[in-house]
């Protein structure tokens, strides 16, 4: 078949297209009805709804007629106002009337996807088409699309319409459409009149079923095939069911139409199976079933005894029984997320033990991780959402989940990653807390400017009270760690060593339950596979090298880039199952899924590589990572022993290290422990090794050689001095090592550093010391926390530079 058109035709338009797709998505959309037959009661006849039931050939047949070629041109030919306007035209017609904003113009536009040069114009505005427009299709049949009745509707409505469907000699089919989200509305049962009353043969179409949700849809159905049988004359017994956004039921249509402008004859039998059944006694309706509405009220009324309902059925309408879903996912997922809601809050607790309100207070006060957070949260990540729904032309509906994804603010998970990632915690939790806060605004901001190229932008609800919840279940349990720590630093300790393995064992449990409870949506466009794929590496990638342009240390790009790439899939989960139909949920609601699963496989990925490097790095796992902190520090406890200086030295990679030695218990050594080992050994690269008398040191040799072979074996040696150092037995031995290496191999391997104020009196006994503080510069540990940043930025750039002499 030749492509006629030079615009792109959308990837459904066509059967070719459908036919390949899983066989419960195919049938939804070619026989709309067959997604609501499951929640019929086996005992209900739905031959009402597949009176009409060509099969897969003939709907191919009848888009034949659809599709434009050179002999067979589908343009729009004119519009008239008044009845005398109208176009002489010969061959058969149908017309689309219904309320204004039903969806006709949309419908039409649809039926026409195969010719999308064909110019129907639509609008989100009640009342845009004010004129009688006709479209031909080659020499086979004409299309009329009216104004809407109702809101907005034409003055002259009633002189335009009234004589042109009672005058119209070549008007075969009126199709009169119901707002699937409505129902049957006062206007509509006025124009159902009017069509009685001129006897014509009409059709009840159902619009926008792709916006109601299955129980309403199904009952609207329900409510109509006995509107149908009880109330009209010249109806045609079933309505037809489409969305013109998802092209549910424009296939079926098409080939309805085809049929009753006498373009495609059917193989009645199979094509009309419930007439078949009923018409052993009346087989001339047999040869045009449609053609005699009539015909089908009789057969409709010929039923059988009437069944009783099954116990748990609702709605029960006559022989139409509405049989409840089985619920017992509903209740699985109930009890899941409740108990997955309260472990998440446990384990955010155990996160915020990790956090120090004072760093906390400076990462909002000096916002500039915060602000490169919210570039990437607010900026990158929609529009790389954005961006892939472009290129991977994947349907409106399915481009907004991924922008809803690529909205969503920093999920929970992220704080447990970056523990494991030896992230900066404080940032981390900073960045969820603000971006979950920025997200009640900049949410709906961002998907009215990214989705408005697909939809509405008041199509999509925010769940505030969603966003609200996550909120809360965020930052109380955060805000109670954060008090543990600061009242009982010792027992956070124990709760963080719980949280963080209980974290990891979260998040696979939340992977493989909604894997699971959701397995009957994991069949979707393969685009949505890839984009769920390539997704979390955008974020993580382009949050990474945003962090680094802008100069952050390592350890912070690791956490900016955690922060961007996991999105709370749980949130753009809510969001997307608040605002979309049940036969929208199943295009699309196994991306958040994928996403949450990749983005898993990534992080879980990169904390495998990242722990393996630091154990190559020299053992130093145990000092680096936040849960070997605590143990180390245990470890010190144990042993009595203090930090009180230190010397970096290079490994082999050209990292370097610190080479220390205990002497008593000092305080120094929480300052080590604390403030010194993360700040230094999370900044990279270059990456300093840290090592600690309790690892480095020789066991069973004597501890001079081993500092005297430690400060030789160093690049930098860092002195940390403060009362406790001046009074240790080794402190003159190091100053003569170190000032000794100063003075005659003239490497200049020493920086001084001092932890507190040291009384000049108290100085002058220790003349080495006293001379170098006189001749060159040192540091002083600053009392402000907010000068903290500026004193690790100095002291890390002097240890990591390479000029020793
Ligand atoms: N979700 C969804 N929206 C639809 C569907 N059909 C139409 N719409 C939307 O409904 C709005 C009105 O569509 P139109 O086709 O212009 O409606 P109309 O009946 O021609 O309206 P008037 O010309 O004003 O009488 C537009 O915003 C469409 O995008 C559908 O099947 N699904
Ligand atoms: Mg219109």
């Amino acid at each position: 078949m030749r492509n006629y058109t030079t615009q792109r035709v959308h990837q459904l338009a066509s059967i070719k297209h459908v036919s390949v797709l899983p066989e419960r998505r195919r049938q939804g959309l070619l026989y709309p009805f067959s997604s609501l037959e499951e929640h019929l009661s086996s005992q209900v006849s739905q031959k009402e709804f597949k009176t009409f039931h060509p099969s897969l050939e003939e709907l191919r047949q009848a888009e034949t007629l659809f599709t434009p070629s050179s002999k067979h041109s589908i343009d729009y030919s004119t519009s008239a106002v008044r009845i005398d306007h109208v176009p002489v035209l010969k061959q058969p017609e149908v017309c689309f009337m219904g309320r204004s904003n039903v969806g006709k113009s949309s419908l039409i536009r649809a039926l026409f996807s195969l010719a999308p040069e064909v110019d129907v114009r639509i609008s989100k505005t009640p009342g845009h088409t004010k004129k009688l427009n006709f479209f031909t299709v080659g020499k086979a049949f004409t299309l009329v699309d009216m104004p809407g009745y109702g809101h907005n509707a034409p003055r002259d409505f009633v002189e335009m319409v009234e004589p042109y469907l009672q005058e119209r000699q070549n008007l075969v089919r009126t199709f009169l459409l119901v707002d699937g989200g409505a129902g049957l509305q006062k206007a509509d049962l006025v124009a159902v009149e009017m069509c009685e009353e001129f006897n014509l043969p009409y059709v009840l179409v159902v619009t926008k079923i792709d916006r109601t949700r299955q129980g309403a849809l199904l009952a609207l159905a329900l409510q109509l095939r006995d509107f149908i049988k009880n109330q009209t004359s010249t109806c045609f017994p079933q309505p037809f069911l489409v969305s013109s956004v998802q092209f549910s039921g424009i296939y079926l249509l098409r080939c309805f139409i085809a049929h009753v402008t006498g373009n495609l004859q059917l193989n009645t039998k199979q094509s009309i199976i419930s007439a078949t059944s009923r018409l052993e006694s009346t087989p001339s309706a047999l040869e045009d079933p449609t053609s005699s509405p009539i015909h089908f009220i009789m057969f409709a009324n010929m039923c059988t005894p009437e069944p009783t309902c099954p116990v748990n059925s609702t709605l029960c309408k006559g022989r139409s029984c509405l049989v409840p879903r089985d619920t017992f996912n509903d209740t699985l997922g109930l009890v899941m997320s409740t108990t997955l809601t309260i472990m998440l809050a446990m384990v955010m607790f155990s996160m915020g033990c990790t956090v120090e309100a004072r760093k906390l207070w400076m990462h909002i006060r000096r916002p500039w991780g915060i602000i490169i957070g919210f570039l990437c949260q607010f900026g990158i990540m929609p529009f790389s959402a954005f961006a892939l729904s472009l290129i991977f032309n994947v349907l409106p509906v399915q481009a907004i989940v991924v922008i809803i994804m690529g909205c969503c603010p920093g999920g929970s998970s992220s704080n447990i990653f970056c523990y494991w990632l030896d992230g900066d915690m404080d940032l981390s939790i900073s960045m969820t807390a603000c971006s979950s806060i920025l997200a009640l605004g900049m949410m709906p901001l961002c998907l009215l400017i990214y989705t408005s190229f697909w939809t509405t932008g008041d199509a999509i609800k925010i769940p505030y009270d969603s966003i609200g919840i996550t909120l809360v279940g965020l930052l109380v349990p955060i805000g109670l760690g954060i008090i543990v720590k600061h009242k009982w630093p010792k027992v956070a300790k124990k709760i963080l060593k719980v949280g963080s393995v209980v974290g990891i064992i979260l998040i696979i449990v939340i992977a493989v339950i909604g894997g699971v409870l959701y397995k009957s949506s994991w069949v979707i466009a393969p685009s949505l596979w890839i984009i769920g794929t390539i997704y979390p590496f955008v974020g993580f990638g382009l949050g990474f090298v945003l962090a680094c342009i802008v100069g952050q240390p390592w350890y912070r790009c690791r956490t900016i880039a955690l922060e961007t790439g996991l999105q709370n899939a749980q949130l753009a989960s809510t969001i997307v199952q608040l605002s979309f139909s049940p036969a929208e949920l199943e295009l699309m609601f196994a991306f958040p899924l994928i996403y949450s699963i990749f983005q898993l496989v990534v992080a879980v990925v990169a904390i495998a590589l990242h722990q393996a490097i630091k154990r190559i790095r020299g053992g130093t796992v145990a000092e680096e990572d936040g849960e070997g902190r605590q143990s180390t520090v245990e470890d010190h406890d144990k042993q009595s022993y203090a930090l009180e200086n230190a010397g970096f030295h290079s490994d082999e990679n050209g990292n370097t290290g610190i080479k220390n030695k205990g002497t008593k218990i000092s305080k120094d050594e929480h300052w080590i422990t604390e403030e010194l080992l993360p700040n230094l050994e999370r900044r990279g690269p270059p990456f300093l090794r840290l090592c600690l008398h309790s690892r480095d040191f020789q066991l069973g040799q004597d501890i001079v050689e081993n500092i005297t072979d430690s400060i030789y074996a160093s690049r930098r040696t860092l002195c940390l001095v403060s009362r406790n150092y001046l009074g240790s037995n080794w402190c003159s031995l190091e100053m003569q090592l170190a000032t000794y290496r100063l003075q005659v191999e003239h490497r200049d391997i020493l920086i001084l550093v001092f932890l507190e104020m040291i009384p000049s009196r108290l100085l002058s006994s220790h003349h080495r010391l006293a001379r170098l503080v006189k001749t060159r510069t040192y540091l002083d540990w600053p009392r402000d926390p907010e000068m903290h940043e500026a004193f690790w930025d100095r002291l890390w750039c002097k240890l990591s530079s390479n000029k020793t002499n």
